[in-house]
C-alpha cells in the first residue's frame, strides 16, 4: 500500500504532507511522490516489528506509530477516516503476518523486546478486554466458566467486569468471535510460557510474537469498529438536527424562500469569471468564453423591461459580444483568456479598428461599468440615489460614460433619461413574477419591503463580481495608456 499521508512536525511546522510507502513490513516515508517515483532515498523508515500502532479514539484520521524502542512516536494524519482505516489495516496485517522463521535472524533482541511487545499487548487487551467483558457480561451466561484451564489475571478480568452494555446480535457475534480469538492467544501465551521453562528461546519467541501480533491486529480492528460506531451515531444524531432545523426555517419562509430575481437566476453570471479566473506571472487572466456568456446573460435585463428605449442600449453591448466571439473564431489561436486576445492585437497594433476586440471589450466593459454603478446606486442605501432611478442612471453615466461620447450621443442620453422606468417598474421586472405574486398574496404589511430587502441583496451579489472584473480590465487598458 502508498499513498500521502500528513506527518505532525511539531507546532512550529505543523502538518505537513508526506509520501508512504508499506512493503515488506516497512513503512518508509519520502519528501513526496515524485521524490518516491524519481528513486529519492526516503527520509524515514519504521521497521513495524519495532512500532506500535495507536488509532487516535478523538480524531477519526489520526493514528500514531511508537516506536517499541525509546518510544519515539510519529503521528500521522490521512483525509479521510476510510483512509485511515486502510492504512491502519495494512499496517495490522504487515505487522501480523510480519513474522515468519526468515525474518526471525532480524528481529530484536528477543527478550527485552518481546516482554515490551507482550506487556504492550497484554495493556491493550486489558483494556479492551474489559470492554470485551462488558458486552460478553450480557451476551453470554455470566455463570459460564471459559474453557481455559488458566487462571490468568486475563480470565478472571473477562468474566468479572461488571459494566453491562446492550448489543444487537450482529454486534454479539462479533463481540464472540473477539473474544474466541482472545481466548485462543490467551492458550498460546499460556503455553509459550510452558515454553519458557524448557528454555526453548525460539519456539517461545516465535509463540510470543505470533500471538501477540494476532491478539494487537484483532483488538485495533475491534477498538476502529467501536470508534467508528460512536462517530456514526454521532453523525446521524447531527444530520436529524439540522435537518429539523431546514424544515422549521422553510416552514417559516416557505412564501419567500423560494424568492427569486434577475440577479440570482442567470445560469452565468461573473460570479463564474471570477471563478475561472488564473494568474499568470502576478497579473489575473479572465476566461474570455465564461465572460462572453455572462454577458450574454446580462442582455436578459433589457428584455425584462417593456418599450424599446433601451434597445440601442441593448444593440451597442450585444454588437460588442459579437466582435469579440468574430476575432476569437477568425484569429484560429484559441485564445483562452480575455487579456490574451488584447495583447496579441496590441502587439501587432492592430488594436484601433471599431471591429477589434481590443475597442469592442473596451466599451463593452464601459457599458458594464455603468451598469455596476447604476445597481449599486439604485440599492445601497446610504447612497443619496437610493431607489431613484432616474438620478442613479444618470450620476453613473456622468461619472463613468459621458466623458467618452461626444455632445450629440451626450444629449441622446439626457433625451433617453426622461424615460428610465420607475423603482416600482424595477421592483417588478426584476423580482419573477411568481414570488412577486406570493408575496402580494400573503397580504402581510409590508410584504413589497420583505422583497426589496431579498431583491437588494441578490443585487449586491450579482454585482460584486461584476465589478472585480470591471476593475481587472480598467486596470488591463491602464497598463495598454487607454483610457478605460
Ligand atoms: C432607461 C435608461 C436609458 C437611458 C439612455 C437611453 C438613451 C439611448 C441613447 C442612445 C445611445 C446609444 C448607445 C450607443 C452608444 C455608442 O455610440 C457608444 C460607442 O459605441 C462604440 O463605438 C466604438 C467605435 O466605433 C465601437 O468599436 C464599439 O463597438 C461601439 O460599442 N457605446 C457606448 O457608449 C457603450 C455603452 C452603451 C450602453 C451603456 C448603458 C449601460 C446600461 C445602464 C443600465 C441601464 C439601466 C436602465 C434602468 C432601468 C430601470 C430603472
Amino acid at each position: 500500500m502508498e499513498g500521502e499521508i500528513y506527518r505532525w512536525h511539531g507546532y512550529l511546522s505543523g502538518w505537513g504532507k508526506k509520501y508512504f510507502v508499506l512493503h515488506n513490513g516497512t513503512l518508509s516515508c519520502f519528501a513526496s511522490k515524485v521524490e518516491r517515483m524519481n528513486r529519492k532515498p526516503a527520509t524515514e523508515v519504521y521497521n513495524l516489528g519495532l512500532c506500535e500502532i495507536i488509532v487516535d479514539h478523538v480524531t477519526p484520521t489520526q493514528f500514531e506509530l511508537k516506536g517499541t524502542i525509546g518510544g519515539k512516536v510519529c503521528s500521522l494524519k490521512t483525509d479521510t477516516k476510510d483512509e485511515r482505516q486502510q492504512w491502519i489495516k495494512s499496517l495490522g496485517s504487515a505487522k501480523a503476518c510480519l513474522l515468519d522463521t526468515s525474518t526471525l535472524g532480524f528481529l530484536p533482541k528477543p527478550s527485552e523486546d518481546s516482554r515490551l511487545l507482550t506487556s504492550q499487548v497484554s495493556r491493550e487487551v486489558e483494556e479492551d478486554t474489559s470492554l470485551v467483558a462488558s458486552f460478553e457480561s450480557v451476551a453470554i451466561e455470566p455463570n459460564e466458566k471459559m474453557e481455559q484451564s488458566g487462571n490468568g489475571s486475563l480470565n478472571n478480568l473477562l468474566l468479572s467486569s461488571d459494566n453491562p452494555s446492550i448489543v444487537d446480535e450482529p454486534e454479539q457475534t462479533n463481540i464472540l468471535h473477539l473474544c474466541d480469538v482472545t481466548k485462543t492467544e490467551i492458550a498460546n501465551l499460556e503455553e509459550a510460557i510452558t515454553l519458557l521453562s524448557t528454555n526453548e528461546i525460539g519456539k517461545i519467541l516465535l509463540k510470543v510474537e505470533t500471538s501477540c501480533r494476532a491478539l494487537l491486529a484483532a483488538v485495533e480492528e475491534k477498538k476502529l469498529t467501536l470508534a467508528e460506531d460512536e462517530q456514526e451515531a454521532q453523525d446521524t444524531q447531527l444530520a436529524q438536527d439540522t435537518q429539523l432545523a431546514q424544515e422549521n426555517q422553510l416552514a417559516q419562509d416557505s412564501h419567500i424562500d423560494n424568492f427569486s430575481t434577475f440577479f440570482s437566476s442567470q445560469p452565468t453570471n461573473f460570479r463564474h469569471v471570477v471563478d475561472g479566473t488564473i494568474s499568470r506571472e502576478g497579473k489575473p487572466l479572465l476566461p474570455a468564453l465564461i465572460f462572453l456568456e455572462a454577458c450574454q446573460c446580462y442582455l436578459r435585463f433589457f428584455d425584462r423591461f417593456s418599450g424599446t428605449v433601451m434597445t440601442p442600449l441593448r444593440n451597442d453591448i450585444e454588437g460588442n459580444i459579437g466582435k469579440i466571439r468574430k476575432v476569437m473564431k477568425d484569429s484560429g489561436k484559441g485564445y483562452d483568456y480575455l487579456q490574451e486576445i488584447v495583447d496579441h492585437e496590441i502587439s501587432r497594433k492592430q488594436h484601433t479598428g471599431p471591429d477589434t476586440a481590443t475597442q469592442a471589450l473596451l466599451w463593452l466593459n464601459r457599458a458594464l461599468s455603468v451598469m455596476c454603478r447604476f445597481l449599486k446606486n439604485v440599492v445601497t442605501s446610504d447612497s443619496a440615489t437610493k431607489h431613484d432611478t432616474g438620478a442613479s442612471f444618470i450620476s453613473a453615466y456622468n461619472e463613468l460614460l459621458a466623458k467618452h461620447h461626444n455632445w450629440m450621443v451626450q444629449k441622446l442620453f439626457k433625451v433617453g433619461l426622461k424615460m428610465v422606468p420607475s423603482y416600482e417598474a424595477f421592483q417588478q421586472s426584476m423580482i419573477d413574477q411568481q414570488c412577486w405574486k406570493e408575496g402580494e398574496a400573503t397580504g402581510e404589511v409590508g410584504w413589497l419591503d420583505v422583497l426589496d430587502d431579498k431583491m437588494a441583496h441578490h443585487v449586491m451579489q450579482y454585482i460584486e463580481p461584476m465589478g472585480v472584473v470591471v476593475e481587472q480590465l480598467r486596470y488591463m487598458y491602464t497598463t495598454h495608456n487607454i483610457d478605460p
